[in-house]
């Protein structure tokens, strides 16, 4: 309850308890706690980030893995196909010089034949020409010694000898070709001899051909097998150098990484630090939060206690401030109204602020002002006086305190009081602005306050007007002149009800304000039907406020009257008849009623008659004019010299009301 305290309290002087209610320890022990809060968030929030960080570093470890497990299989495959290729290289290199051995074979066995058959050949030859020879010789010496022993027995034997010569002629002559028929065939059959190792030898050498193209083949076909394994180890080449390009660029990323991880441990060891620190806060905001927590339970009692004698001390400022209170309200003069003005000399004392009405002394047949100027002067003292410079923010600071009272249990009733056109509605119930939606905020904020400390709220509202005695439901479904509506009593509780107008529960001042936009809209379609009407009928807008605090176990039951007066002009000769003579009389009389029951209930004498019954404002009102309520009348008027007459009338009303003190207000029980 420390703004109910600090409003109702903060026109009191060297109050030393508004001040003790805003350092309270309770206050203190709050802020504590919401240290501690933000200590825990904070942890938490840290935690997560710690849990964050660790988590990435995880997965970059992993991914580093598996990078090092991708190229360690691509070093390997690389090894092994420049192993292939080793092996391969090694192959050719063996078939290229079986190849070469396999020529050079050929080559040596040809040159072997070759030579064999020459050898062959010309040891044939030397033979024969040997044994031909030897033959030769054999037969020389054969004739020789024939040729002897026939030169002996020649001439005997000559014919012997001649045939013999003959017949050995015969045989020599023939012996020759036998001899080259011999050499013929021997070397008819060294021919054939050597075209059958010519024969051996080329199967021998087409068997190599045929050994050296299976040989080519398996070359080219191992060349072919080294090229794709070129071209793979060339691919792999390739592809091992894409992978030490990523590779390093990992290691770049890896190396980044675990830096960053270093800053990020770091970070999290500092973070840690402060953690712990932060935990240490906590344990110790902690183990003051219990302290305080003791006390608070203390210092809750101290505030009901205190919470109590709020009241009291508000009730008494209200008490000294008197319980009727007036405050006076000069409207600015409009752009459209001319210009002679009445003039205001407002000045303060120590109790009342001083209004002065001067006027010039006119001449009654003339109108003119008779030269010098005689000044005639009036002067009134109200509880407050607003000139026209002041705006409604400034008159609602002054009210705030009475709206606070119908939270707080009292009756309340605040009336704009003045001739048409000076100023009520603008007071009381200009859009958002005027006292009336300011109120309806002021008591929401304050219900939703009070709620932290234990006080449940509802409020309900009524709106209605009167015209000619006659009471209108604003915000009903079916606002009709015609409809009877009667004000009850209820003498035990009182507490005051009217048949058949709709009582509204209110829960927000959105609420509230659609319900007086509907309201304005009644009367004013109901002003345009009646001749503006609206002048001349007394709107009220009625709260009730009750509210239970279950710590206190205390309950309260306030209502709070807004009143908008009708006009309060006089007759004019224009009014002495039909309907606007009957509106007239009707306001007359309901407001002079007011004044007279004001009046009563100042003359503080027990026996003395309240005469309420006398206009339906009164009767309506009669619980909220008693001495368990408080009253403030708006006492609105014009600047224009023009109603100057009227302005004197509403001043001197407004001072008979001023005048009169009620006893102390008690708030319902
Ligand atoms: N304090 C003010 N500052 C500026 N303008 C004002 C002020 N008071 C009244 N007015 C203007 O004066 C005119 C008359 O005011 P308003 O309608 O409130 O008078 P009223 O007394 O309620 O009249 P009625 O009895 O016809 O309802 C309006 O145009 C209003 O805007």
């Amino acid at each position: 309850m420390a703004d109910r305290d600090g409003r109702s309290l903060s026109k009191i002087s060297d109050s030393a308890f508004n001040t003790s209610q805003n350092h309270r320890p309770n206050s203190g022990k709050i802020t504590k706690t919401m240290s501690a809060h933000q200590s825990t968030s904070r942890f938490q929030i840290l935690k997560h980030q710690v849990v964050g960080k660790t988590t990435e570093l995880t997965e970059l470890k992993k991914k580093i893995t598996t990078l090092r497990t991708r190229k360690y299989k691509h070093d390997l495959q690389r090894e092994q196909a420049q192993d292939a290729l080793e092996r391969l290289n090694d192959q050719m290199t063996l078939r290229e010089e079986e190849m070469a051995n396999v020529e050079e074979n050929k080559l040596m066995g040809l040159k072997e034949l070759e030579a064999d058959f020459e050898d062959k050949k010309l040891s044939l030859v030397s033979k024969q020409n040997a044994d031909l020879q030897k033959k030769a010789d054999e037969y020389f010496k054969l004739a020789q010694d024939t040729e002897l022993q026939k030169q002996e027995s020649r001439k005997a034997e000559l014919s012997h000898l001649m045939g013999e010569v003959e017949s050995l002629k015969n045989q020599i002559s023939n012996l020759p070709l036998d001899f080259q028929q011999a050499i013929n065939d021997i070397v008819v059959s060294g021919d054939k001899n050597l075209e059958l190792v010519k024969k051996e030898k080329q199967s021998e050498i087409m068997g190599l051909n045929h050994s050296i193209e299976v040989t080519k083949d398996l070359i080219l076909e191992a060349n072919h097998k080294l090229s794709k394994v070129k071209d793979e180890v060339e691919i792999s080449i390739g592809r091992t150098n894409t992978m030490e390009l990523e590779y390093e660029e990992l290691l770049a990323q890896w190396k980044l990484t675990e830096n960053s991880c270093i800053d990020l441990q770091h970070e999290i060891d500092s973070q840690m630090d402060e953690l712990k620190s932060l935990e240490d806060k906590i344990a110790e905001v902690m183990n003051n939060a219990e302290m305080y927590d003791a006390n608070a339970l203390q210092m809750d009692d101290q505030i009901l206690s205190l919470e109590n004698s709020r009241r009291n001390l508000h009730g008494l400022l209200q008490d000294l401030k008197g319980n009727i209170r007036v405050f006076c309200r000069v409207r600015p003069l409009k752009a459209e109204e001319n210009p002679a003005r009445i003039e205001f000399a407002p000045m303060n004392d120590a109790f009342k602020e001083q209004i002065t009405l001067v006027t010039e002394q006119r001449d009654s047949m003339t109108g003119r002002t008779p030269a010098p100027k005689p000044l005639k002067k009036y002067d009134f003292g109200f509880d407050k006086v607003f000139d026209e410079s002041l705006s409604n923010s400034k008159v609602y600071e002054e009210i705030s305190e009475l709206v606070q009272s119908a939270l707080n249990g009292f009756n309340v009733c605040i009336f704009a009081y003045g001739q048409t056109g000076s100023g009520k509605t603008f007071t009381m119930s200009k859009k958002e602005d005027g006292m009336i939606p300011r109120a309806i905020r002021q008591i929401f904020e304050e219900v939703s306050h009070l709620k932290q400390q234990g006080w449940e709220f509802e409020i309900q509202g009524q709106f209605l007007e009167i015209y000619n005695e006659t009471i209108n439901d604003l915000i009903g479904n079916t606002y009709s002149d015609s409809q009877k509506h009667e004000i009850k009593h209820d003498e035990t509780l009182m507490r005051t009800s009217v048949t058949g107008v709709t009582k509204v529960f209110l829960d927000s001042p959105e609420t509230v304000n659609e319900l007086l936009a509907k309201a304005s809209k009644n009367r004013f379609t109901a002003s345009t039907k009646a001749n503006d009407k609206s002048s001349r009928s007394h709107s009220l807008y009625i709260f009730e406020i009750t509210g239970h605090n279950v710590n206190l176990n205390e309950s309260t039951r306030g209502v709070l009257n807004l009143v908008d007066l009708a006009g309060s002009e006089r007759f004019t000769h224009s009014q002495t008849t039909g309907d606007r003579f009957k509106e007239t009389q009707a306001i007359n009389k309901s407001l002079s009623s007011l004044g007279d029951v004001i009046c009563a209930l100042g003359a503080n004498s027990s026996k003395q008659h309240i005469p309420y019954r006398n206009s339906k404002l009164t009767y309506l009102l009669q619980y909220s004019l008693g001495g368990n309520s408080k009253t403030l009348m708006f006492v609105n008027i014009s600047p224009a010299h023009v109603h100057f007459n009227e302005t004197l009338n509403s001043l001197r009303f407004a001072t008979k009301v001023n005048n009169t003190h009620i006893g102390n207000a008690k708030r319902n029980a």
